[in-house]
Formats: structure tokens, C-alpha cells, sequence
């Protein structure tokens, strides 16, 4: 078994966090002087070839199982990769602090690209700063067109997710993943039971959390679907990453393209998903 490397830090007036180059896994982040927003597990691993626990993991070029619903790994290859740092930006006076990352078809394990045996380049760019911006842009350098899935599959950290309210979604259809039925959001998104939801949605959604006296905003750009994952309570025990009561403290707010929104390029041609947080405090929730 072979340890990850430490993450890198990036830090500038305004907020700080970490990333790793296996993944271009970003592993926290926070404004200066506020509560970390992005949850990692206590049993998280930690070991090349395992998926991390928390954070924010890049599922591509496929989401779960995929469409097919038989591909692996789950989530697909790019979270269980290492990927280039090409660029890594830290100024004292600067408003972010920048790290760029680079994957291709030529980094990936050929036993893992067999279902994706498309020719691309990835970057993904992180800024650090008082907002997190995570911008995911995948070009299609072969000459025949190809589909793949996305998702940038946030871990947010929460005081208590039963008492979480998901405001941005009223109205939108959604996949529910549990009964395995289309449905319609009415109203906020409550965390009452597992949940594990693809909603068709290009909306900002805030995630306001009355434990911690904050709200947690998610914007985004070229995206179709937000994901909302808690596992609750059985499928907590079933992870063996995954403390049994953590489902209380996290909910995963995904920017994603998946299923029937899987994204088409063709050759030459790109595509980006952007997705932006920030958090503000919310005194009168308390
Ligand atoms: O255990 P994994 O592969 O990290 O996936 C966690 C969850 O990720 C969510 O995005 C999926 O919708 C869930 O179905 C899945 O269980």
C-alpha cells in the first residue's frame, strides 16, 4: 500500500486550503478567519488506488457506474489518478491562490481506460481565496466526437444535516437514486433520509445551516445537474471509509453533467463546468 504524498497548501489574505496532485483532490478550504467548509472523513484513506472520503473528488468520464450502469471504477478514473501540476500561483497581495492541473488520455493506467478510450486533456483550475472557484475544462483532442459524465462531488461540512434546508431547487425534477423513480422538488431540500438526487437544475443553491449559524453557496456555470448525497444512517455503517454518525456533519452539493446530460464534444472542441463557493454568516438562523 502506498501512502499519498502530503497536499499542497494555498493561502493568500483572504482564505486558504489544500489540494493533492492524486486527483487534483481538493482537500479543504476556507475563508480567512471562518469554519472549514469542506468536509473530509475521520476514516477517510488515505493510499494510492482508493477513492478519498470527503473533499471534493472529480468524477469523470463517467458518474457512479455510469450510464451503462456496469463501469469501474465507480465514479470513474480521474479521482484515482495522479494529475500534473502545471501552474501554481501564490502572490502575498493577490486575491486567490491559483493551482492548475493537467490529465490526459496518456496519464491514465490502460487497464482503467478501456471504457473511455477517447483521446482528451483535462484542466482543472483552483482558486483559493475568499471563494473557491473549481473550473473543470475538458477539450476533446481526438478527430471523432465523444460523450462523457461529470461531477465535482463537494463534501460541505454542516453542524447537524437533519437541520439543513437546500434552497434553489423548488420546482426542478429530479432522478431519485434510492426509489429509483423521476420526481419534483417542492420547496427546500430536507435531509430527512438517505438522499441521493440528480436534479435538473442550472440554479445556484444555498445550503443554509442554522447548527453553524451559516450559509453555504454554491454557483455554477456549464452545468446541468446539481447532485444532493447524505448516506443517513445504514449506508453510513456500510461504508468502511465512512464514520457511522459522519452523516450528521456533511452533505455532498454536486456540479455535475450526468445521465440524459452527459456532455457531447466534438473533435477539437471543449467544454468547462465551473463551480463556485462561498459562505456568509446568518446570525438570525441560529
Ligand atoms: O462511494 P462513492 O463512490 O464515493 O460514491 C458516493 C455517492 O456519490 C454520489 O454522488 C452518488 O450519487 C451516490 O450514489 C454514491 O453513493
Amino acid at each position: 500500500m502506498t501512502r499519498l504524498p502530503s497536499p499542497l497548501t494555498l493561502s493568500c489574505p483572504s482564505g486558504s486550503g489544500t489540494v493533492r496532485t492524486y486527483g487534483a483532490h481538493v482537500m479543504s478550504w476556507a475563508p480567512t478567519g471562518a469554519d472549514p467548509v469542506v468536509w473530509v472523513s475521520s476514516q477517510a484513506k488515505d493510499s494510492v488506488g482508493e477513492a478519498i472520503r470527503g473533499g471534493v473528488p472529480i468524477c469523470f468520464p463517467w458518474f457512479g457506474p455510469g450510464r451503462s450502469g456496469d463501469l469501474k471504477p465507480a465514479h470513474g478514473f480521474a479521482r484515482i489518478t495522479e494529475w500534473k501540476l502545471a501552474d501554481r500561483i501564490s502572490e502575498d497581495d493577490a486575491a486567490a491562490a491559483t493551482a492548475r492541473f493537467i490529465l490526459t488520455h496518456e496519464d491514465i493506467d490502460p487497464q482503467l481506460r478501456g471504457a473511455f478510450p477517447h483521446p482528451f486533456r483535462a484542466v482543472y483550475t483552483v482558486d483559493f481565496g475568499a471563494e473557491l472557484i473549481m473550473s473543470l475544462t475538458v477539450t476533446n483532442t481526438g478527430s471523432t466526437a465523444f460523450e462523457f459524465e461529470e461531477a465535482l462531488h463537494t463534501y460541505l461540512s454542516v453542524g447537524d444535516s437533519r437541520r439543513i434546508s437546500i434552497d434553489g431547487l423548488d420546482g426542478a425534477r429530479y432522478f431519485d437514486k434510492v426509489a429509483q423513480q423521476e420526481e419534483q422538488q417542492s420547496g427546500a431540500v430536507t435531509i430527512t433520509d438517505e438522499t441521493d438526487r440528480v436534479y435538473h437544475s442550472q440554479d445556484t443553491v444555498r445550503v443554509k445551516d442554522p447548527a453553524m449559524g451559516r450559509t453555504i453557496t454554491v454557483a455554477k456555470e456549464g452545468s446541468a445537474n446539481t447532485v444532493v448525497w447524505n448516506p443517513w444512517t445504514e449506508k453510513s455503517k456500510a461504508m468502511d471509509d465512512f464514520a457511522d454518525a459522519e452523516w450528521q456533519s456533511m452533505v455532498c452539493v454536486e456540479t455535475a453533467n450526468v445521465l440524459g446530460d452527459a456532455v457531447h464534444v466534438d473533435a477539437g472542441k471543449s467544454h468547462t463546468m465551473t463551480q463556485r463557493l462561498s459562505v456568509s454568516r446568518d446570525s438570525l438562523l441560529r
